[in-house]
């Protein structure tokens, strides 16, 4: 390859826009398996962050998946007081034709000589099983079934920090914290999505369900009774609290513009297509926004405690701690007059930089 080809160029470029320290290419002819892992910081432990599993149209997008993902990763474990860093995976491929044991296998190898850097779990396209095959590999996995010693699914811990983001959200407009009568739309309705209705119907609010799978559409708005919207017809609805629960981006400057929310809460990481933009466009037509990897960190936490040894309990009263620290997030905004994602951050950066002097006291 000439030294100064554009390649080459423009991703060493991108690692160091948003400081990340290391990207690991994974190619495997035998298994199919075409990877990318991105680790951005390690400041505070070891980069741990799923691996998703999606049918990228260009391996650019891959890489730009990879990129923002694992940069939320840090802030998320930092914001939460975990002692991990930030990395993710993504796998390049269709989850429901492409996925094998080998596969996996072959992912957990290339996780295995990372040596301890990078601890992975499941993501969108990935489940228990999956980790349960990189587990036969490697023991930096976590997430794997309960059966076999692990945490098990992690998305249900997820849905409930969800959950309590919305409400601690809904207390700061409506002044009360009560979900019954609200309307709350959730896109997407796949592991995280699913638990999360049950949540909000068990206390009545009214939900409003959205997903390009027409089974499971079907399923849960029979389930939970809950009412399915058409995908394009999200962003003209009436609601309350929209609860993006699918992919990334999909709050920018063309969808702020159609939205009536009053709040946006929910689980899909990096959901601001423009950090910066769209955070002021948010503030400015006065709709709140809890930062996305601040209130999904519950799964995250679930990782950390099978990884600690913890347990349920700890990771229960972890995940409850979502409700106020998104409470702490919007005073900080109100009284800094700051887009509650600029708020958050700078929380997550103090504590990177704190850690960071007695680091070098050791
Ligand atoms: N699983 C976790 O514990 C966890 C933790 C933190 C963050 N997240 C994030 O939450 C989101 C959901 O994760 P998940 O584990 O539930 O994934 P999932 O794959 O189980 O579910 C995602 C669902 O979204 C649907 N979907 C995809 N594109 C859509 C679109 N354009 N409109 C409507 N629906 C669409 C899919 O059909 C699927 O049902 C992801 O962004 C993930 O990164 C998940």
């Amino acid at each position: 390859m000439p030294a100064n080809s554009s390649l080459d160029t423009s991703i060493l470029e991108q690692l160091s826009a948003y400081g990340h320290k290391k990207l690991v290419f994974c190619n495997d002819a035998d298994t199919g398996l075409k990877a990318i892992i991105a680790i951005h910081d390690t400041t505070l432990g070891p980069a741990l962050g799923g691996t998703r599993m999606w049918s990228y149209a260009t391996e650019g997008e891959a890489l730009e998946d990879a990129l923002r993902l694992s940069r939320g990763m840090t802030y998320k474990s930092a914001i939460t007081g975990l002692n991990l860093g930030g990395g993710k995976g993504v796998i390049i491929g269709d989850s429901r034709k492409d996925k094998t044991e080998t596969l996996m296998r072959s992912y957990g190898r290339f996780i295995k000589n990372l040596n301890g850097e990078f601890i992975t779990a499941e993501e969108m396209g990935t489940n228990t099983r999956d980790m349960e095959y990189i587990r036969m590999e490697t023991s930096y996995v976590t997430g794997v079934p309960e059966s076999i010693g692990g945490a098990g699914n992690p998305a249900p811990f997820t849905a409930q920090g969800v959950y309590l983001g919305i409400k601690a959200s809904v207390k700061e407009v409506f002044g009360t914290d009560m979900l019954a009568g609200r309307t709350v739309v959730v896109q997407g309705i796949g592991n995280v999505g699913e638990h999360l209705v049950a949540l909000l119907r068990k206390e009545n609010a009214e939900v409003l369900i959205s997903d390009i799978n027409q089974e499971q559409l079907t399923y849960v708005a029979r389930k939970y009774k809950a009412k399915p919207i058409e995908a394009d017809k999200i962003f003209g609805i009436d609601a309350d609290v929209y609860a993006p629960c699918a992919m990334g981006a999909t709050v920018n400057s063309k969808t702020i513009e159609r939205m009536k929310f009053a709040i946006i809460a929910g689980s899909a990481n990096n959901q601001l297509k423009d950090e910066v933009l769209d955070s002021e466009l948010l503030l400015q037509k006065g709709i709140l926004f809890a930062p996305d990897y601040l209130i999904n960190a519950g799964g995250l936490i679930s990782c950390y405690s099978e990884l600690t040894g913890f347990g349920k309990k700890r990771t229960v009263q972890l995940t409850e701690n979502i409700y106020d620290a998104t409470r702490n997030v919007i005073k900080l905004s109100k009284s800094e007059k700051i887009s509650t994602n600029i708020a958050a951050n700078r929380i997550a950066e103090k504590r990177i930089a704190d850690v960071k002097k007695i680091k070098s006291s050791y």
